[in-house]
Formats: C-alpha cells, structure tokens, sequence
C-alpha cells in the first residue's frame, strides 16, 4: 500500500515536472493561423523558431465555445478489477466524427482518468464499428473561424492522453480517417480489425493535421514515413499499416468481440505484471521522451527504482524463485 501511494505520487510528480498539465504544448497555434494567414497561405510556411513566441491558449475560454457546438458523446468506464478503462467515442449517425461538445467530454475525460489510480490500461473505440472519420463536418462549417483554437484544445487533451501513466490501445474499427487517425496517435498502440482502413487524408480536405499527429506520427515512424503517409493521404488496409508500422496487432478475420479480443490482446502483452510498477515503467518513458535532459531522465529513472527495488512485489517474485521461460 505504501509502495502504491509512493509510486503513484512520484508518477504524477514526474509527469508534473516534465509535462505541467494545460501548458506542455509549444503555444504555437496563433503561429500557424498567422503563417496560413492572407498571402501566406499560398507562399508557404512562417519559420519554425517563430512558432515558440505566441501566447498560451486560454483552454477556459475555448471550452465554453466549444461546448456549443452540440451532439454525440465521449464515454468512459473504469474497471477497477482487471484495470482497464475503455473511452468510447459515441456519435454513430456520424461514424463517431468529433464535434466541439465531444471535444470537451474527452477533455473531461482525460481529467478523470488523470485520477484514476487503480488502472493499468486504456482502450479507445467508436461505437457500432467505426473510429472515427475526424472533425464532424457540420461542427466544421460553423467553426471554420475558431481551427487555431479548436487544435489547441485538442493538443492539451491528447498530450494528457498520451502521457496518462496507463498504457493506452486505440482500437481501429472500420473507418479512421483524417482526425480520427490523429486521435489513434495519442494512444501508445493501435490494433486494427482487419476490416478497418486507416489514413490522413486531411491534405485531400485543404488542411494540414489538426490535433497533433505530424508531430507525433514522426516520433512513432520517423520524418519519411511521417511525410508519405501525411502528404499522400493514401488509406491503408491492415496489411500495410503493419508494415508501416502504425498498428502493432491485427485482429483475426473471424473475431465475434474485437472489443474484448484487444482487452486479452493487452492483458496478455502489456498487462500481466503489478499494476503500480507497470504505471511507474509507462510514466519514464514518457518522462524520457519529453525531457529535453538525458540526466534529468536518468535521474526520474533512478529515483522510481528506488521505490521499486527491495519493495513487496520484487521480494514476492524474489520467494517465488521466478524463472523467465
Ligand atoms: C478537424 C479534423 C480534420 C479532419 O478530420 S478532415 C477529415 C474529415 N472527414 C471526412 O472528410 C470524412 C467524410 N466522409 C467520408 O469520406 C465517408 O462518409 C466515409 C467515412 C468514407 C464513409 O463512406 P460510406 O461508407 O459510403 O458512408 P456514408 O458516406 O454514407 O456515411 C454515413 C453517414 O456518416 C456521415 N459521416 C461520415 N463521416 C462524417 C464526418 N466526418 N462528419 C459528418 N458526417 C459524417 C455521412 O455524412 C453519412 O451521413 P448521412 O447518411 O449522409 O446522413
């Protein structure tokens, strides 16, 4: 018990040290409204090192206009006794496409997840068999003033998604497009019914990505995979999005529950161990990929296995004369 209350506050301060919640991501948003602005729309893109001078977005304020724009739902259930929490996309009428109110459920979401210390694991999914197929595109007529704005909302969200201290599984379903592939990349791993297609095909709608996957499809791929995949916008079958790289596990053809064959697919893969140390092992690799100091890396690394080494379950598994076959 003491060990679970030490390791879940030293999570949280590591990922408070290196992410401070709100305010991880560069404020770049006006950059980019400003360097897609007028003439510069068609001449191209402002410099990189102009995109760190912008004011930080007033997330309070983007929420209530974002709240307006009404319909479907984000979902969560918790389940304390396997630790797997499963978030639910829910605007089936509209293959679960995102609009501001689902936008801010997420956000919410997040937040409860964020307190959540008994898990382990988190499933994304859509409803009735699809993802998602992106930004709801009548949420997107009526907001085509507020893009900057709506991008910054959704990078805060998912960067707290992405940096939860549970390992987190997006289940790609049916179609998964534009926004939708983006939401996939917040999640640590992706598993894909082999019936699904998955593509950034927000180039083809006039747009670069909204919610922050150039940035982190080029962590997970590298730059070339990152530019052929954002730039051709082609729609990849289960067979070559395995290839690429961009989903770990394809689902078998004949599959009554893919919801529940990705919940064994995670129990068995990347859930089998103690809960608190799977949580401290998830929170230092986020902590390594977001500390700009490899010291500082080593030195969270250090610290958290302290808490680990000569604690109950390492002498557990110690008396239990493991052995690794
Ligand atoms: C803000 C982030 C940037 C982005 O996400 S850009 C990408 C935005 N997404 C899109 O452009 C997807 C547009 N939709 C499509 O291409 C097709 O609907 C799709 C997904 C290939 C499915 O094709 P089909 O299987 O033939 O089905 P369908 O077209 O009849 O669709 C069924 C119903 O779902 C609706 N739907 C699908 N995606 C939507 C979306 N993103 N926003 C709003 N409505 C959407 C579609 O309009 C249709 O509704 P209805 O039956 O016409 O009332």
């Amino acid at each position: 018990m003491a060990l679970m209350r030490k390791s879940n506050t030293l999570c949280s301060r590591v990922l408070k040290v290196l992410q401070p919640s709100s305010s991880v991501m560069s404020p770049c948003g006006a950059g980019a409204a400003q360097a897609l602005s007028g003439e510069q729309q068609t001449c191209g893109w402002a410099p990189a090192r102009k995109l760190h001078s912008f004011k930080r977005p007033n997330l309070h304020a983007i929420r209530n206009q974002l709240a307006r724009f009404e319909g479907g739902s984000v979902e969560l259930e918790m389940n304390n006794d396997n630790g797997i929490a499963i978030l639910t996309l829910n605007n089936p009428r509209r293959m679960n496409s995102m609009t501001g109110k689902m936008m801010v459920d997420m956000a919410d979401k997040v937040s409860e997840l964020e307190e959540w210390h008994e898990g382990k694991a988190l499933i994304m999914r859509g409803v009735d068999g699809n993802l998602c197929t992106g930004g709801d595109l009548t949420f997107v007529r009526k907001a085509l003033h507020y893009g900057e704005e709506m991008a910054a909302y959704q990078h805060d969200t998912l960067t707290r998604l992405l940096n939860l201290p549970l390992i987190s599984v997006a289940l790609v379903q049916g179609h998964t497009l534009g926004g939708g592939a983006e939401l996939s990349t917040a999640c640590d791993f992706r598993v894909m019914s082999s019936s699904a297609k998955i593509g950034f095909v927000q180039i083809k709608m006039g747009l670069s990505t909204a919610w922050g996957a150039a940035t982190r499809l080029t962590r997970l791929l590298g730059r070339r995979k990152a530019i052929d995949l954002l730039c051709s916008a082609k729609i990849l079958l289960p067979d070559a999005a395995l290839r690429e790289g961009l989903v770990d596990y394809v689902l078998p053809k004949i599959c009554d529950d893919e919801l529940a064959e990705t919940t064994n697919w995670l129990l068995r893969n990347l859930c089998a161990y103690d809960t608190n140390i799977t949580r401290v092992v998830k929170s230092l690799v986020v902590s390594a990929e977001l500390s700009m100091d490899h010291y500082q890396a080593l030195d969270a690394e250090r610290k958290l296995f302290g808490q680990t080494w000569g604690g109950p379950v390492q002498r557990k598994m110690l008396d239990a004369n493991v052995k690794h076959k």
